[in-house]
């Protein structure tokens, strides 16, 4: 007989997969006033007749907007005939629907133009906060350091051109004077991409600083920035990296918020006619009778080729939802190679300059040179990719060549007035005219040949912003393709659906969404994607979910299949069994131990390692269980698996730091990280510190399923949890994931490891 625990779980698991899973479901449209209007009964006990189409999380919304309003609420019968009644202190029938119908209609255009506008401004003034912090004082520059806003103590080890003509900088650790070498870098949150200063140590943190630019690359000991312009300053000083607000994203965003508020501006707008469905005033529509294809990628599997097929018969939208290694790259891939073969015009998208270099890869691998083309600043590219990019192809192009010619007879001319004396008026005035025009033709002859390069290519390859960049916004499209789209701000997912009549979104909203620095903007609805919203306004209607995941071993994807995706993933045959024992030296008769099993619980509870607040910060750490997981770590290198092959991670950045700070020399390599800042990513073993542990059972945003979903996909061979039991086991969904490792794999105590 299974105990009340167990029944319990099983019927919160039900629960839950209702509420997230709503793929399966009938097709289903936003709800519509009028279809709930007609079927309320008498006041006093309602019953509201649900229509069909009311997905499960439309109807869980219903639910807690009922007990918000103190109603007691209760749903019976299934697909047709669901009912919802609802008892207690109602007055009135028309009270009911002004309470209850608002919280599951659409959101309209309007709404979303005059809710987004207001968060974006708090966003932007929370990131302006947070780089003003390191100007305002002493006090303020230490906080900024804290944060990993501000990098101290550097000093630049090098100078080299490289990236289309750019300057490269090296900056590495000061520590000790610069007399040691390949110092670990203090803790920060520079990534590729960002804007940055470079300032001397001892200077102010406002006025002129001694370069800037973009970081190009981010190593344990060593940040490069590309630079804007060479610098002429002294370099030979300590200096440090402030990160910059980036102003041009927010006035990006908002300009497309400007063009989705005035109707004039939209209506010119290739994809004016996506805003009816996306907010729920028109059904989407598909092909009746779809055309024949052929997949290029012979390897597809079943849910591939049907999220394929229909995406291509997707007159204005369709979702390919792709859980964890499903392969939503791939298909959108396939997708983008099939509309090129039908003649369309493709604009390719992600929120990330990664997924985009990613899709670029992969799509000028199958279509031939020139035909996908990659706008974007060369520091932000992967270096695999610079030959895409519209820079190359632009230097490539002939009317670049008759550019080139201009600057040739303007160093000439320029080499000429140099040699003039003071009193050549006359000449100087010549050759100055000569300068000024021939520079005016180089600008127009590149203009010709970013045209050019645009207008023959097929392909597009951008970030969301990045299209809104001057050479790439006046361009269209037939198609817009947006990987990674749970990830975006549904606001800089608008920027590029402006552009093509058509939309496909791939992405997976049970993963995290974008992170939202200001959180009442988070909480407010700033957090809230496209993907989602349109998952939840249309469900299986518009959105194909793959199935066949390519990463895990089964038992490591098992637990997120039945908790966040309704038990339908399976692991493809050649990952279903993969374990530690098959990797090239690895001892296989010692990793045969069920604790090196594809799940492992290492518990931390009863070993005293409570949780703390980081010092100057918001973050949280736990040193114990840090302890631990680099003792798991070691056994794991022990045992033969390569440290680059593992994986630690954290849902908090204080935990990232006191691991890289504690990490042995003996375990170099190994990949120390948050659990947010590895999402996409993969190791064959991970080790999940979830730092909580206290007497209150806090777990902050330990609770949000989508990370924990995150955390554990990461892993293909093996993935360790080390935790409180006790902490944990008082949330519920958490409460699931301890129970699930220790029911499927090896138990150990924090203790048994650290002794
Ligand atoms: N049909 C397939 N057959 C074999 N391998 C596949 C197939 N589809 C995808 N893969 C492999 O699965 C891995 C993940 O694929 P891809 O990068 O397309 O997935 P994704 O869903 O975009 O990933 P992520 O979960 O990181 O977002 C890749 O190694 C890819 O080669």
């Amino acid at each position: 007989m299974p105990s009340d625990a167990s029944k319990k779980k099983a019927q919160a698991k039900k629960e839950a997969a209702a509420r997230r899973h709503t793929t399966g479901a009938s097709p289903a449209g936003p709800v519509q006033r009028k279809e709930v209007e007609s079927t309320v009964a008498a006041p006093q006990a309602l019953k509201v007749l649900l229509p069909a189409c009311v997905t499960p999380k439309q109807r869980a919304t219903l639910h807690e907007a009922a007990e918000a309003l103190g109603l007691s609420h209760t749903s019976l019968g299934d697909q047709d005939s669901r009912r919802l009644t609802l008892a207690r202190g109602l007055e009135s029938a028309a009270e009911v629907q002004e309470a209850i119908i608002p919280a599951c209609r659409p959101v309209t255009l309007d709404q979303f133009v005059q809710q987004t506008g207001p968060l974006l401004e708090l966003e932007q003034a929370a990131e302006v906060g947070q780089a003003r912090e390191a100007v305002a004082d002493a006090q303020g520059l230490q906080h900024a350091q804290g944060r990993g806003r501000v990098v101290p103590n550097l000093r630049c080890s090098g100078l080299e051109a490289g990236l289309l003509g750019r300057t490269l900088m090296s900056l590495v650790s000061n520590k000790g004077g610069g007399t040691v070498a390949a110092q670990p870098l203090p803790p920060h949150k520079l990534s590729p991409h960002d804007l940055v200063e470079v300032r001397p140590s001892k200077g102010p943190s406002e006025g002129a600083p001694l370069a800037s630019g973009v970081v190009y690359r981010v190593r344990d000991d060593v940040i490069v920035v590309a630079l804007d312009e060479s610098p002429d300053a002294d370099l030979d000083v300590p200096m440090r990296l402030h990160k910059l607000a980036n102003e041009v994203t927010y006035n990006r965003l908002k300009a497309t918020l400007q063009t989705l508020g005035q109707a004039s501006a939209l209506q010119d707008a290739p994809g004016a006619p996506l805003t009816d469905v996306l907010f729920g005033v028109r059904q989407p529509r598909f092909l009746e009778n779809p055309r024949p294809w052929k997949a290029v990628n012979t390897g597809l599997d079943a849910s591939q080729c049907a999220a394929v097929s229909r995406a291509l018969t997707a007159q204005d939208v369709a979702l390919i939802h792709g859980p964890p290694g499903t392969g939503k790259t791939t298909a959108v891939v396939e997708l983008t190679l099939q509309e090129v073969a039908r003649g369309s015009k493709v604009l390719a998208v992600a929120a990330s300059n990664i997924a985009v270099d990613n899709l670029v890869e992969r799509l000028g691998a199958q279509l031939p040179r020139g035909q996908v083309v990659r706008p974007g600043h060369p520091a932000r590219l992967h270096p695999s990719v610079l030959a895409h990019s519209l820079e190359a192809a632009v230097m490539r192009a002939d009317s670049s060549s008759l550019a080139r010619d201009c600057r040739a007879d303007i160093k000439a001319a320029n080499a000429r007035l140099l040699k003039l004396g003071r009193k050549d008026f006359a000449e100087r005035r010549a050759l100055r005219a000569e300068v000024r025009a021939l520079a005016k033709e180089e600008r127009r002859r590149q203009q010709h040949a970013v045209g050019e390069v645009l207008s023959r290519a097929r392909v597009v390859c951008a970030t969301l912003t990045g299209v809104l960049a001057r050479d790439v916004a006046p361009l269209t499209f037939d198609l817009v393709v947006v990987d990674e789209a749970a990830q975006a701000l549904e606001i800089a997912t608008w920027a590029a659906l402006l552009k093509a009549p058509r939309a496909v979104l791939a992405g997976d909203h049970l993963q995290l969404p974008p992170t939202i620095i200001s959180d009442q903007a988070a909480s407010q609805g700033l957090a809230r994607t496209l993907f989602e919203r349109v998952h939840q306004l249309f469900g299986g209607a518009v959105a194909s979910m793959l199935t066949v995941q390519y990463r895990m071993h089964a038992s490591i994807m098992a637990w997120a299949s039945e908790e966040l995706y309704g038990g339908l993933l399976t692991a493809h045959p050649s990952v279903a069994a993969r374990s530690l024992q098959d990797l090239p030296g690895v001892d296989p008769a010692a990793a045969a131990s069920p604790d090196y099993g594809p799940v492992a619980l290492i518990d931390t509870a009863g070993c005293d390692m409570e949780e703390a607040g980081q010092e100057g910060g918001d973050s949280r750490l736990n040193e114990g269980e840090a302890q631990a997981a680099l003792a798991h770590a070691a056994r794991l290198v022990a045992l033969g698996v390569p440290a680059a092959d593992i994986g630690i991670i954290t849902p908090y950045s204080a935990q990232v730091s006191l691991l890289r700070e504690r990490c042995p020399d003996g375990l170099k390599g190994l990949e120390i990280a948050t659990v947010d800042g590895f999402q996409g990513r993969e190791k064959a073993a991970v080790i999940i510190s979830a730092v909580r542990c206290n007497p209150k059972g806090e777990v902050g945003f330990l609770s949000d399923d989508r990370r924990m979903n995150v955390a554990v996909t990461r892993a293909q061979r093996h993935v360790a949890l080390v935790c409180d039991s006790e902490t944990l086991n008082r949330h519920g969904f958490l409460q699931r994931l301890v129970g699930y490792f220790e029911q499927h794999g090896a138990y150990l105590s924090a203790a048994e490891l650290i002794q």
